[in-house]
């Protein structure tokens, strides 16, 4: 549905060029929920507007929804809804007259089904007659998203989706969002700075750091191959240190031995797996464990691990 190669953007005009995205690649499958996620200023917005015809790159080829990204624009643009951040309604104007002037544009043929169906859909239902600025927040953002999909595009771009939402109105946009990939097969392509988000509605993240890629995998896979687990092993004399960490060290999925203190910290491959063996490990040593504990990894560990920051720090 996209594949970029090579994306890139700088900005001249002011007194320095700004880099904005630095040779981006990137694969997305039909059906996929993709999360683009970094920091402030990472280049997230620049990349997305890059992708739906709204700015030309420096350099760089893309192909998105069928078409070619430089020869065949429009055609990218019949494939593709897009919400902005923040979105683009009129506070001023209803929202049924918001949807049906965005039907004509599209050139809908059965714009009054189409809308009726999409405010089924996305809970607008009785809210045609309000003024987009009557709308609580997430209803605005519903109704961006159904003037989104009023052509029926395969491909969705949303920026920042839930940006300044109460974790309910959060909760139940993701469900929205959700429910379009499963029932209509849409394809989704979003940013988010939020890591919750990131990690419970996306299919996939591509992680993005001063207008590069540093990782990429399904939220599960990044965690577990860029971060791994965490086991901290608190002793019971701090003598027994040196020879736990060496012993702790030699085991099989044991990627790193810290020493801290009384304890030996650990990233190892599988968590769960890797307890039993390392007690053992403990025993054999001689050396007395007074407590344990094992740690999943967040997406905040990844984006530290791949650079050396975390998503906090660099926003
Ligand atoms: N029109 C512009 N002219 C100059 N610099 C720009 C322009 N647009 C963006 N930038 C710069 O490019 C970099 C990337 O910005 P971009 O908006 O893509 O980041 P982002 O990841 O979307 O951030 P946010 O999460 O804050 O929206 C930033 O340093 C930004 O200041």
């Amino acid at each position: 549905m996209i594949e970029a190669r090579g994306l890139a953007r700088t900005f001249t005009g002011g007194h320095a060029a700004v880099e904005a995205v630095r040779g981006v690649d990137l694969s997305v499958a039909p059906g996929e929920i993709v999360g683009f996620l970094g920091p402030n200023g990472a280049g997230k917005t620049t990349t997305l507007r890059m992708l739906t015809t709204l700015l030309a790159p420096t350099a760089g080829t893309a192909s998105v929804a069928g078409c070619d990204l430089r020869t065949d624009p429009a055609g990218v643009r019949r494939g593709i809804g897009y919400v902005a951040q923040g979105g683009g309604t009129d506070p001023g104007v209803p929202a049924a007259e918001e949807l049906d002037l965005q039907a004509r544009l599209y050139g809908v043929p059965d714009r009054a089904a189409r809308i009726a169906a999409l405010c089924a859909r996305l809970d607008l239902e009785g809210l045609g007659p309000r003024p987009a600025g009557a709308l609580s927040g997430g209803q605005r953002r519903r109704l961006d998203i159904a003037l989104g999909l009023v052509h029926r595009p395969p491909l969705l771009f949303l920026d920042e989706p839930t940006a300044g939402l109460d974790p309910q109105s959060r909760g139940n946009l993701w469900d929205h969002i959700r429910g379009m990939r499963d029932r209509d097969g849409t394809t989704v392509f979003l940013t988010t700075h939020y890591l919750d988000e990131a990690d419970a509605l996306c299919d996939r993240l591509l992680i993005i750091d001063r207008g590069r890629i540093v990782a990429e995998g399904t939220p599960a896979g990044l965690k577990r191959r860029v971060a791994g687990d965490v086991v901290t092993l608190e002793l019971a004399d701090a003598a027994g240190c040196e020879p736990a960490r060496k012993a702790l060290s030699e085991q099989p999925g044991v990627r790193e031995a810290a020493v801290t203190g009384t304890s030996v910290r650990l990233t190892v491959e599988d968590g769960e797996k890797a307890l039993m063996p390392l007690i053992r490990a403990l025993d054999g040593a001689g050396v007395e464990l007074a407590s344990l504990n094992l740690a999943r990894p967040t997406l905040d560990d990844v984006f530290f691990t791949v650079t050396g920051r975390t998503l906090r720090d660099a926003a």
